[in-house]
């Protein structure tokens, strides 16, 4: 479970968020939709910790981040690249994570096998393709096998097929009971893969509900999305 309530934020001299408040329920993939600096990346930074908001509070399993013990174990987040060293393996990398969270190591090559790696798993990280790095990523979110995962652009630098992949693993996922947050600008993709979206323009929640609830009489998600931005002062994709 996700509980985001009231999260503001600012920047510099700007506001960058304004009054975030919305949930991810667990047995659900939810989809986080924005145009490019819409605040997305910037709301997961506050969840996990990485970035203190002004006001409001984001919780994970009931908790802020950084008072959970052993967090790999509950959350399993993925932002930009795969956090590997350059020079590792992505077996050491994964061994080397695991050990550092008290975590078997026999865990580094179940989920390299999970994201399809297991042929990588003695190449180094500078090595890998984008696509192969968020396959690392992913797999080094997945170690501890938490109840939660967050994505940040999940699908960024995969290719067709490996899109396909993610879909299906995140919605298998999710029907084991686990809660999925999985940001993107990709309306056709969460449309797709997610139960619940939440969209957000200008750091300020738009809308939020079931895929269906956010499409409303419009013909797509795309269209919701284009018509109820507008509706809060037009967007630009
Ligand atoms: N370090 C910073 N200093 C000032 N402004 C920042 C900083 N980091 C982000 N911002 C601003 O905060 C806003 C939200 O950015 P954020 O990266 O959260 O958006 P996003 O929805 O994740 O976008 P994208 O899809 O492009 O990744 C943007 O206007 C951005 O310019």
């Amino acid at each position: 479970m996700i509980t985001i309530d009231r999260v503001s934020k600012t920047k510099g001299r700007t506001r960058i968020l304004y009054d975030v408040s919305f949930e991810a329920r667990p047995g659900r993939v939810t989809g986080f939709l924005g145009p490019n600096g819409a605040g997305k990346t910037s709301t997961l930074r506050v969840l996990l910790g990485l970035d203190r908001a002004d006001g409001g509070t984001a919780l994970v399993c009931g908790h802020r981040y950084r008072e959970l013990s052993r967090p790999l174990t509950r959350v399993g987040a993925l932002l930009d690249g795969s956090g590997a060293h350059r020079a590792r393996t992505a077996r050491a990398h994964l061994r080397w994570v695991a050990a550092s969270n008290g975590l078997p190591g026999s865990r580094a090559d179940e989920v390299l096998e999970v994201v399809g790696l297991t042929g990588d798993a003695g190449k180094r990280a500078g090595r890998f393709s984008l696509g192969m790095s968020r396959r690392l990523g992913l797999a080094t979110a997945l170690l501890g096998d938490p109840e939660v995962l967050i994505l940040d652009e999940p699908v960024n630098g995969l290719d067709p097929s490996g899109i396909r992949w993610m879909r299906t693993f995140l919605r298998e996922r999710a029907a084991q009971g686990h809660t999925v947050l999985l940001s993107s600008h990709l309306m056709g993709e969460l449309a797709e893969t997610a139960d619940d979206v939440v969209v957000i323009d200008k750091g300020r929640i738009v809308v939020s509900g079931s895929v269906a609830e956010v499409t409303g009489d419009h013909r797509t998600l795309e269209d919701a999305f284009f018509a109820l931005t507008a509706q809060s002062g037009g967007a630009s994709w």
